[in-house]
C-alpha cells in the first residue's frame, strides 16, 4: 500500500459549471489522496470530462475552489495546471507524426527547461524516466511508426517531463488492445508507487476494479458516491452510475437467416505505397444475422468497413449489396449504397459520423437530407428536422435532448448515440457498424446492444466490427477473425471461446 500522506493531492470544493442551459457540473466536492489511483466513472454526459477539464484549466469553473497539495490555486489555463504539477493525457493524441519521440518530447516541454538544455538533456531525462517507471520507448523512433499504445506512452512521458505529479487520463484504454491496456496499468501502478497521483476516467468497470484504489461515481453533474475499490463491486458501481439495476448481456432468439444481402469476393486493397491492407477477403452476411469481425485494431477492419461503405475503392474483388454488384476500381459512392439500403456507423464518429459544427438536428439527417420529408421542394424544412431530431433523441435517450446544440457540445457517448440513432432509424437492409459502444456507458451499451439485435430480428444483415471481444461474443451469430488484412478464422457465435479467438487474433491456432 502507498504511504498515507496528510495533505491531499487534490481537493475540489463546490465546483460548479454550466454551458448555457446545461448544468454540467453541480457543486462537486472531492478529495484525492497523494500516490493513489482514483477512478472517475459515470454515464455519458455525467460531467466527468468537464470536471477534469476544469482541474486542468481547459474550462473555468463558474464557482468553487481548487486546492493542489493544500494550496488554493486558480486554473486559468493548462499552463497554470502544468505549473502546479498537473498533466492530462487526452484520448486524441497531440503528437507530430513525422517527428521522432525525442523531438516531440522537447516540443512538448516548450518554454521549459528541456528546450534550453537541448536534446542531450531530454535524452537523459527520458532514460531516467524509463528506469524509474518502466516507460520504455525508443527515443529515435518516428511517431508514425509507433503503435497506439507506444504513442500513448510518449504522451505520458511528455506530461511527466513537464514535471507532473498528478496525471489525468481520459479513457486511456478506449484505443488500446487488451495487452496494451495491461501494460498501461502496470505502468500506472509503478507511477503510483513512485508517489504520482493518477485520475482515470473510464467506462470499463473491470478496469476500475483491477487498477484503482478508490472510485467516484458521477451522475447528472453530481458526485453521487465515493467508494474504496475493495469495498465495492462492478454491479454496485453500475447501479450507482445509472440509477437502476443494469443487466449486461442480451437475450437473443436463434438467427432466422434470410438471403445473403452483403457479399464480398476476393476483396483487396493496396494503398498508394503498395502496402496490402486487405487481401482476398471473402464474406457473406445474410438478412437476420449479425456477423462479428474480431481482431486487434489495425488489421484491416477499418479499411474493410470503408470499402464496403463506398468510401474507398477496392483494388481487387467485388462487393454485392442487395443484389447489386460493384467491381474493383468503382470509385465508390456512399449515397448510391445508402439508396440500396446500406447504413454505416463509422468507427471514427468525430471525423466520419458527424460534423462537429453542425447542430444535432443537422447531424441527425446527415446523408439523408434529400429525403422528401426533410427537404420538400429541395429546401430543408428546419422545423420538421428539429421535430424529427427531438423524437430520435427521446427514443435513443440522447442527452441533453436539445436539437439546437452543436454536435461537438455533446459528450462522446451521446455523439455516438446520435449517429447510431440516425443510421438504425432508417431501418436499413444492411448495417455496417464499427465500435458501436466505444466510449459509451454501461446503460447505453445495454440499450445499443438491444437495438442491434432488434435490427437483426427485423431482417437486417449486420456486419459488426469491434475490438471488444465481449461485445463480439454477446452479439454475433457468426464470428470472423481478421489478422493482417486476411480473414484467418471463423467460428459459430454461440460456441466461440474468448481464448480461441484471442489466439486466432494473434495469428496462432488454438490448441
Ligand atoms: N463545450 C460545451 N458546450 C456545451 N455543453 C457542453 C460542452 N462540453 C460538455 N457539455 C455538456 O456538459 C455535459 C457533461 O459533459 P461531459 O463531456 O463532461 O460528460 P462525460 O461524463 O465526460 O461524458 P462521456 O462519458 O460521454 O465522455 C453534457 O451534457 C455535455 O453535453
Amino acid at each position: 500500500m502507498p504511504a498515507m500522506t496528510a495533505v491531499p493531492a487534490i481537493e475540489l470544493r463546490a465546483i460548479d459549471k454550466s454551458f448555457g442551459d446545461v448544468h454540467a457540473v453541480r457543486a462537486v466536492s472531492l478529495t484525492i489522496r497523494k500516490g493513489s489511483i482514483t477512478g472517475l466513472v459515470g454515464e455519458n454526459g455525467a460531467g466527468k470530462s468537464t470536471l477534469m477539464s476544469i482541474l486542468y484549466g481547459l474550462y473555468r469553473a463558474d464557482s468553487g475552489e481548487i486546492r493542489v497539495e493544500g494550496e488554493r490555486v486558480e486554473m486559468g489555463s493548462p499552463r497554470d495546471a502544468i505549473a502546479h504539477g498537473i498533466g492530462m493525457v487526452h484520448q486524441h493524441f497531440m503528437l507530430i507524426d513525422s517527428f521522432t519521440v525525442l523531438e516531440n518530447l522537447v516540443l512538448g516541454a516548450e518554454g521549459g527547461f528541456l528546450l534550453g538544455r537541448g536534446m542531450a538533456a531530454a535524452r537523459s531525462e527520458v532514460a531516467r524516466l524509463e528506469r524509474e517507471y518502466g516507460l520504455s520507448i525508443d527515443p529515435d523512433a518516428r511517431i508514425a511508426d509507433l503503435s497506439v499504445g507506444e504513442q500513448q506512452r510518449v504522451e505520458i512521458l511528455k506530461v511527466l517531463l513537464r514535471g507532473a505529479r498528478i496525471l489525468i487520463l481520459d479513457e486511456p484504454s478506449a484505443v488500446l488492445t487488451p495487452q496494451e491496456t495491461e501494460r498501461l496499468f502496470r505502468i500506472l501502478g509503478v507511477l503510483r508507487d513512485g508517489g504520482v497521483t493518477v485520475i482515470l476516467i473510464t467506462h470499463k468497470l473491470r478496469e476500475v476494479m483491477a487498477v484503482t484504489d478508490q472510485v467516484f461515481v458521477m451522475r447528472q453533474g453530481e458526485v453521487v458516491a465515493e467508494r474504496r475499490t475493495v469495498d465495492t463491486t462492478p454491479d454496485e458501481l453500475a447501479e450507482l452510475m445509472v440509477g437502476r439495476k443494469v443487466r449486461l448481456g442480451v437475450d437473443r432468439q436463434p438467427a432466422r437467416r434470410g438471403p445473403a444481402l452483403l457479399r464480398a469476393e476476393g476483396l483487396s486493397l493496396v494503398d498508394r505505397h503498395g502496402i496490402g491492407l486487405l487481401d482476398g477477403i471473402d464474406l457473406e452476411v445474410h438478412g437476420g444475422e449479425i456477423v462479428g469481425i474480431a481482431g486487434v485494431s489495425g488489421n484491416g477492419q477499418t479499411e474493410l468497413l470503408q470499402v464496403l461503405a463506398g468510401m474507398r475503392a477496392p483494388t481487387g474483388g467485388t462487393i454485392t449489396i442487395c443484389g447489386r454488384t460493384f467491381d474493383a476500381g468503382h470509385p465508390g459512392d456512399p449515397a448510391e449504397r445508402r439508396a440500396l439500403g446500406l447504413a454505416h456507423v463509422p468507427e471514427d464518429r468525430l471525423r466520419q459520423g458527424l460534423v462537429a459544427a453542425f447542430h444535432a438536428s443537422e447531424t441527425s439527417i446527415l446523408g439523408y437530407q434529400n429525403e422528401a420529408r426533410f427537404s420538400p421542394h429541395h429546401l430543408i424544412d428546419r422545423p420538421a428536422v428539429r421535430t424529427y431530431c427531438a423524437e430520435l433523441m427521446q427514443r435513443f435517450d440522447v442527452r441533453p435532448p436539445l436539437p439546437g446544440l452543436r454536435s461537438a457540445q455533446f459528450s462522446g457517448g451521446n455523439q455516438q448515440k446520435l449517429v447510431l440513432a440516425r443510421e438504425i432509424s432508417h431501418e436499413p437492409k444492411v448495417l455496417l457498424v464499427g465500435q458501436p459502444t466505444r466510449g459509451v456507458d454501461i446503460g447505453a451499451i445495454e440499450f445499443i446492444h438491444r437495438e442491434l439485435v432488434r435490427c437483426r430480428d427485423r431482417g437486417c444483415a449486420i456486419l459488426l466490427v469491434s475490438v471488444e471481444l465481449d461485445e463480439i461474443l454477446a452479439l454475433s451469430d457468426r464470428i470472423l477473425v481478421m489478422s493482417s488484412g486476411h480473414i484467418v478464422g471463423e467460428s459459430a457465435g454461440g460456441t466461440a471461446s474468448e481464448r480461441a479467438l484471442g489466439l486466432m487474433m494473434a495469428g496462432m491456432k488454438a490448441a
